[in-house]
């Protein structure tokens, strides 16, 4: 198998594709802001012993506080942009449930160009928990699968995931630093090998790998 991505300048602007596209950097930092606070909130409201009293009053806090933001809203589907990235690969989905930087139900993670793929550092807190004290498979599965889309897009080859195969190989921790990491590995036709890890300590958790397929874009 050989990596022969192509060339990121053939890939179309999703803007000509009739896609909402929202540069990252104009996100204001009011909503981003928000996003941190309200991700604090789903956490504490997870593991909260307040008593009644304080658990109505929040109630009523955050019921005001969806009407005051509760208006216009971006569309499903809505691209963000990050610059960071060159060209047509830096785009993703705004909402994107493990990376988007709209959604709090996303953890904070980030991924990054390095020389042979993607890394991020990611730490998940009590709300992504399966058994007691570690993280829920489906969501390392999770993990695993947007680094190793992200991948296959960042090396100009974005496609959708066709097979995902995920091997568990120790506990995941949750409230501790994990890195993840990924990298294209081979291509063939319009398939895309890709494989990834989850480590913790050094120590692999989690190992993925992916038949990422690209698709054929109208325009
Ligand atoms: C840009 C920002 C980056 C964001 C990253 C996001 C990461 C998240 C990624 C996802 O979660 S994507 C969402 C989950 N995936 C899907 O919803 C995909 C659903 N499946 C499909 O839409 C189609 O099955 C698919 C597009 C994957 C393939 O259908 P096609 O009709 O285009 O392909 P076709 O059947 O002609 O097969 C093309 C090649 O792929 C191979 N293939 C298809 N399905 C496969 C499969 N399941 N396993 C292995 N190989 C497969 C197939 O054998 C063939 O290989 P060859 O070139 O060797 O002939």
């Amino acid at each position: 198998m050989t990596v022969e991505a192509q060339p990121v300048s053939e890939l179309p602007d999703p803007r000509s594709l009739g896609f909402t596209v929202v540069a990252e950097d104009d996100l204001p930092t009011e909503l981003t802001d928000l996003v941190d606070q309200v991700r604090t909130l789903i956490d504490t409201v997870a593991h909260t012993e307040a008593d009644g009293a304080d658990l109505a009053a929040a109630r009523d806090l955050v019921a005001e506080a969806v009407k005051r933001i509760d208006g216009e809203r971006r569309p499903i589907g809505a691209l963000v942009h990050r610059s960071d990235f060159e060209g047509p690969v830096g785009f993703g989905t705004l909402t994107n449930v493990v990376e988007g930087p709209t959604n709090p139900a996303a953890p904070p993670m980030r991924l990054e160009l390095t020389e042979e793929g993607l890394r991020a550092e990611v730490t998940l807190s009590g709300v992504y928990q399966g058994p007691p004290g570690l993280v829920h498979g489906g969501w390392i599965a999770a993990m695993l699968d947007q680094a190793l889309g992200s991948a296959s897009a960042a090396a100009g080859m974005p496609g959708l995931t066709a097979n995902l195969d995920v091997n568990y190989r120790n506990p995941t921790p949750l409230n501790v630093p994990l890195e993840i990491t990924a990298r294209v590995t081979g291509t063939e036709r319009r398939k895309v090998f890709v494989s990834a890890e989850i480590r913790h300590n050094g120590e692999v958790t989690a190992e993925g790998t992916a038949v990422m397929v690209q698709v054929a874009l109208p325009g």
